[in-house]
């Protein structure tokens, strides 16, 4: 089996650096190139066969339409996107026949699974919250994985016929709340000592199920990164979330 070589965007970055870590002590991985601000994501064209993007939400769409033109393909766990950029990056593959993208806004095999339990229980209760708690440097609120939680809770609910939740609510203070994604209640939480965390409430009369996924290292994401990075070229085309990649 060939090495793969990967490059790594946002390199200096948390996670980024965590991931070239994670490259260089994986079996038939080499890490090929470290890029960060300033870099120029075309050189990695011959270089490098899979590029690893942890960067921030305003660069990491350009980077990847760039990946794109230099014929590599690319794993995203940057957060940020949203349905026109995604169907962007899909007319961009249209051209590019043969490669592949994952977007997906957690690689914690644990947050993933959370992800698929909560919309298989949503429609079961009357009431689903979101709450994600994050390190105080995260420069996105609510959390990617918080919004991805909340439509796959919506998706579930509206395809089961599930009306809008129970909610009294006629005054108070402005984001109480909490942020409304497809009619469903997303709070975050910004606490210093925290890495990644989220909590998934569902109430019914009498009964509550709490689902909760904690991230105390950035080391739990490296397990799905790294399998991203070796199936992305096996999946032409736009995945987006690492369930796309995992036989759920
Ligand atoms: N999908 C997942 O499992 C996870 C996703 N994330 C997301 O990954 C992103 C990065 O998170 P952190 O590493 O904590 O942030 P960070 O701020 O520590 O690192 C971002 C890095 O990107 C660099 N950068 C900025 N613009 C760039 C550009 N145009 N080209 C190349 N590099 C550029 C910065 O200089 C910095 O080194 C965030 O969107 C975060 O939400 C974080 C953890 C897990
Ligand atoms: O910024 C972070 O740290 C994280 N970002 C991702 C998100 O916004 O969901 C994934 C994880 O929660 C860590």
């Amino acid at each position: 089996m060939e090495t793969l070589r990967v490059a790594v965007l946002g390199a200096a970055g948390r996670m980024g650096r965590t991931v070239c870590a994670a490259v260089e002590s994986a079996d038939g991985m080499e890490l090929a190139a470290r890029l960060d601000v300033g870099d120029e994501v075309a050189d990695v064209r011959g270089a490098a066969d899979v590029a690893v993007d942890f960067t921030v939400p305003s660069a990491t769409e350009a980077n990847v339409h760039a990946l794109l033109d230099a014929g590599v393909h690319a794993v995203v766990g940057t957060t940020g996107w949203d349905g026109p950029a995604l169907d962007r990056v899909r007319e961009h593959l249209a051209h590019t026949p043969g490669l592949g993208v994952l977007v997906a806004p957690n690689f914690a095999l644990g947050a993933v699974l959370a992800m698929a339990f909560a919309a298989k229980a949503a429609p079961w209760f009357e009431s689903v919250e979101v709450v994600e708690l994050h390190h105080p440097d995260k420069v996105d609120a609510p959390s990617g994985t918080a919004r991805h939680t909340a439509a796959g809770i919506a998706a579930a609910r509206r395809a089961a016929g599930r009306g809008a939740m129970p909610d009294a609510t006629q005054t108070g203070l402005d984001g109480a709340r909490g942020a409304d994604v497809e009619g469903v209640r997303v709070h975050a939480v910004r606490l210093r000592g925290l890495v990644a965390h989220e909590e998934i409430l569902l109430g019914n009369p009498g009964e509550q199920l709490t689902l909760r996924h904690d991230s105390f290292d950035r080391v739990s994401f490296m397990p799905g990164v790294l399998h991203a990075v070796r199936t992305v070229a096996s999946h032409p085309g736009l995945t987006v979330g690492l369930d796309g990649y995992l036989d759920l």
